[in-house]
């Protein structure tokens, strides 16, 4: 499935009673066969309608994934006709609902914002980090760092379209400021109502487009002074809607999902 062409391998596995577990060498192997960002599992849960586990491509499991969870929600929709699923993940219950067209909404929870939360190796203010990187003379700085279940730094640029993203993206995921790692995205604001994105994924690499990552952005943009309250984010596979909202600040994630068709796996235990 792909959920603005943010691509995913999603396997049912409510039947198992164990936990899953893959090893990473095989999802390596997997994601080079069938080439995906992430790696979904449904589980059976037994405070929501599905647990869903996340590997990134490079095999290392994760806590969230936007757009995977609004796949996951769309195919559990499909085969139960409801139009409002909860998926259980790292990151906590979140609530998916269909929208029109082959739209689903995922309400991405509360953004984490203290340096601790991201985490970072040292306090700095979230809203623009003493950070800089440098690739063949190109320099970012000052990216605003963001927690959605998953660790995000969003840099503001003026031509996107002109950065080396993923030169850029690497160097920034493997920094030791970020002890975790990090997502890195790459936002020009068109106006405060449009962003466009790009995102450098941590263990999967420049991805079409990246569910928390616009959750991200707005939230990093908003706290700036670059965007209000939701705007459409422009990723290179599609458009995302989000929402940070300002009743409960959760943020809501929309846009479209695909199904890509179907593969037989080799049992992997
Ligand atoms: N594709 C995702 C994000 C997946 C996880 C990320 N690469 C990480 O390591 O945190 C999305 O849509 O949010």
């Amino acid at each position: 499935m792909n959920g603005a062409g943010n691509a995913f391998l999603l396997v049912d596995a409510r039947g198992n009673p164990a936990p899953t577990r893959i090893a990473a060498s095989r999802i390596r192997e997997w994601a080079r066969r069938w080439p995906f960002d992430q790696l979904l599992v449904l589980e059976t849960s037994d405070r929501a309608d599905v647990f869903m586990r996340i590997w990134n491509a490079d095999g290392d499991e994760v806590g969230a994934c936007g757009n995977g969870t609004r796949a996951a929600a769309w195919q559990m929709m499909v085969e139960t006709g409801r139009h409002e699923m909860a998926i259980d993940t790292r990151a906590g219950v979140l609530l998916a609902g269909r929208k029109p067209g082959r739209e689903v909404s995922v309400d991405m929870g509360v953004p984490r914002l203290d340096w601790r939360d991201i985490p970072l190796a040292r306090p700095m203010d979230t809203i623009s980090l003493d950070f800089r990187a440098e690739v063949d003379g190109v320099r970012i700085e000052n990216p605003g760092a963001v927690n959605m279940g998953n660790p995000h730094a969003v840099f503001f640029v003026r031509d996107l379209e002109a950065l080396p993203v993923a030169a850029l993206g690497r160097e920034v995921e493997f920094d030791p400021v970020f002890p975790e790692r990090v997502n890195a995205g790459f936002a020009q604001i068109h106006d405060p109502e449009h962003i466009r994105l790009r995102v450098w994924e941590r263990g999967a690499g420049l991805t079409p487009a990246c569910g928390t990552g616009a959750c991200a952005a707005l939230v990093a943009a908003h706290r700036r002074g670059l965007a209000g309250r939701s705007a459409r984010i422009s990723a290179d596979g599609g458009e995302l809607f989000v929402e940070w909202r300002e009743s409960d600040g959760h943020v809501i994630l929309t846009g479209p999902v695909e199904d890509e068709g179907e593969i037989e796996l080799e049992p992997w235990h």
